[in-house]
């Protein structure tokens, strides 16, 4: 009779193990990279909610937080993965690159991480404070809210030398594809990411050049709408303040919606590389189906996919990293 207890017990022991085994595995598959959503939920209830709150206190006071948020975390997923390598300081770190040195809103990084640490010491990355916070920064401009996989891990290196990955504003459409697809996103993710430009603004010198004998013609990018050429150039004066900053979707900066789009079609691009999604038509196609009554509502569904992706690429997880107590610095 004992032994008969005994070896059934051994047997439950064993399906509980394949069980978890199998979750673990399946969860793994989900996402690919072994993040998932409710990393948190038993070890720091209350992360999530932290990091939306310290966004929303933020964002109340300087409503520039959200687009410089957003924008954060791209820049650290595309160099090293989401891994938080874009926060530390220090000489030759990727903070002090020229694609760098725009971003803004490490304080608000900062303000949720110490409110972390007092909740739950050692337990949240700022690689997941990251992700979160650019997923509040999109509903907070009225854009629709997505699951953020989290279990990230904070990385222990940062070299300005890699934010070569980064595209810049000059960029051809078929080097864009290569650099996201270099992180595993096509060019469907490309065109829906950059969409992220449906709010926050740009410094006029990166692209007042194509306002002014642009490419040595005398004249101004052709494809800039001739009635939006003034205005432009009324914001940009040539030879003005390189530093002034110029909303990228006219009349809509503050919202998340398909705006973007139609500026595009319309030749209301402020960036090179944005007006460039609707001269080329591979990725004309894309933007192409943000128009229309059907298209605000395929943006912000898209927008939370290509998000999830985006933020998944070269993770960290499991024992790979560590967890930093001061998202500026790696633990000493
Ligand atoms: C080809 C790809 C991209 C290029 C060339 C590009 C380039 C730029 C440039 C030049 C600025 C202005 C920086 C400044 O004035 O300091 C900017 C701002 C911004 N970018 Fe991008 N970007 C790209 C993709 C993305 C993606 C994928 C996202 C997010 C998912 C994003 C989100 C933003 C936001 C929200 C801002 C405004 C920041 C602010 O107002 O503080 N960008 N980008
Ligand atoms: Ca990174
Ligand atoms: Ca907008």
């Amino acid at each position: 009779m004992e032994r008969c207890t005994c070896s059934s017990s051994s047997q439950i022991t064993h399906i509980i193990i394949l069980m978890c085994v199998f979750v673990v595995m399946s969860a793994t598959l989900v996402h690919g990279q072994g993040t998932r959503v409710g990393f948190y939920a038993t070890t720091c209830p209350r992360a999530e909610s932290i990091v939306s709150s310290t966004v929303a206190t933020h964002f109340r006071s300087n409503t520039a937080i959200a687009p410089a948020l957003l924008r954060m975390h791209f820049h650290d997923c595309f160099v090293r993965g989401c891994d938080a390598s874009v926060l530390i300081d220090g000489s030759n770190t990727e903070k002090t690159a020229p694609p760098n040195l725009g971003l803004r809103g490490y304080e608000v990084i900062d303000d949720a991480k110490t409110q972390l640490e007092a909740a739950c010491p050692g337990i949240v990355s700022c690689a997941d404070i990251l992700a979160l916070a650019a997923r509040e920064s999109v509903v907070l401009t009225g854009g629709r809210s997505w699951l953020v996989p989290t279990g990230r891990r904070d990385g222990r290196v940062s070299l300005a030398s890699e934010t070569t990955d980064l595209p810049g504003f000059r960029e051809s459409i078929d080097s864009q594809k290569q650099k996201f697809s270099a992180k595993g996103l096509n060019t469907q993710d490309l065109v829906v990411l950059v969409g992220g430009h449906t709010i926050g603004t740009t410094a006029c010198q990166f692209f007042s050049y194509r306002l002014y004998n642009f490419n040595g013609t005398a004249s101004s990018d052709p494809s800039i709408n001739a009635s939006f050429l003034p205005q432009l150039q009324a914001l940009c004066p040539q030879n003005g303040d390189g530093t002034k900053r110029v909303a990228f979707d006219t009349g809509s900066e503050n919202r998340f919606d398909a705006s973007f789009f139609a500026n595009l079609r319309n030749g209301r691009g402020i960036l090179e590389s944005d007006q460039k999604l609707w001269t080329d038509a591979s990725t004309r196609a894309v933007v192409q189906r943000f128009l229309g009554i059907t298209g605000l509502a395929a943006f912000n569904v898209e927008f939370g996919r290509s998000m999830v992706k985006m933020s998944n690429t070269g993770v960290k997880t499991g024992t790979d990293g560590e967890i930093r107590k001061i998202c500026s610095a790696i633990n000493s």
